[in-house]
């Protein structure tokens, strides 16, 4: 088979399934889907509840593996990483966004966007705060650095958590309902910087339960019952 081998190819996706085996059957939560997204596209996924948004998004940050199809993300073979390698791949190519933002509470502000670097490890060790700080300033959030992440507003935490995706500077952000924390004041400021991030190269996945157009999105990939509905259908 091929190699997806075009520059701005991010992500190939051929024929995925993914089964969960149950006493009762298996559960088909997605199956034959197959798409390409390239570098600096903002797609949204969508769906509804229990269509495979989550799912899919799983798949493509290397959480979880297809049960059947193959999966190219920024020319890697998902399938022939072991567990270490993926782990590692993942700290480097995907950047995550989640509705609970999920920052460590323990950690101040900037300890939690240094974090993703020390796991990393291929930064030298002395840039990770003025790189953190760096980001934090960019997203209007650098004077909450020494803060714990439980004081801050919502809105102010989702740009901390983006501050921490970015952190490895990936290709891909892959974001799970990002928006279902905020007021629709701070939810509009939010998609307007992931639509910015995608205008500067990076790809943005954008799993949402939005039913009307999120500005700034290029293409939206409708998952019904596990399957792709054709884009005309959306
Ligand atoms: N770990 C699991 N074990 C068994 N079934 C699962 C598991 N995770 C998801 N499923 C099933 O797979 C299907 C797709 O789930 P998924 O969470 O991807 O949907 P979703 O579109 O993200 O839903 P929601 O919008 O409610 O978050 C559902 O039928 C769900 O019940």
């Amino acid at each position: 088979m091929d190699t997806p081998h075009q520059e701005s190819l991010l992500i190939d996706a051929r024929d995925l399934g993914r089964r969960y085996p149950s006493a009762a059957g298996d559960v088909v939560a997605l199956t034959g889907v197959s798409f390409r997204i390239s570098r600096g596209e903002f797609v949204a996924v969508v769906g509804a509840s229990g269509s495979g948004k989550s799912t899919l998004l799983h798949l493509l940050g290397g959480l979880d593996r297809p049960s059947s199809g193959e999966l190219w993300v920024a020319g890697t073979n998902l399938a022939a990483l072991s567990e270490q390698a993926l782990t590692q791949w993942r700290a480097r190519q995907i950047g995550f966004v989640f509705q609970f933002f999920q920052l460590l509470p323990t950690l101040t502000v900037l300890e939690n966007v240094m974090l993703p670097m020390a796991l990393l490890g291929e930064w030298p060790r002395s840039s990770h705060r003025s790189r953190a700080l760096a980001l934090l300033d960019q997203l209007g959030v650098s004077h909450t650095a020494d803060r714990l992440p439980g004081t801050l507003s919502g809105g102010q935490q989702q740009r901390v958590a983006v501050a921490r995706a970015l952190a490895n500077e990936p290709p891909l952000i892959l974001a799970d309902e990002p928006t279902g924390n905020l007021d629709s004041r701070n939810a509009t400021t939010l998609l307007e910087l992931l639509a910015s991030l995608a205008a500067a190269g990076r790809s943005v996945i954008l799993v949402t339960h939005e039913r009307h157009h999120v500005p700034g999105v290029q293409r939206v990939l409708a998952l019904s019952d596990g399957r792709l509905l054709p884009s005309d259908a959306t």
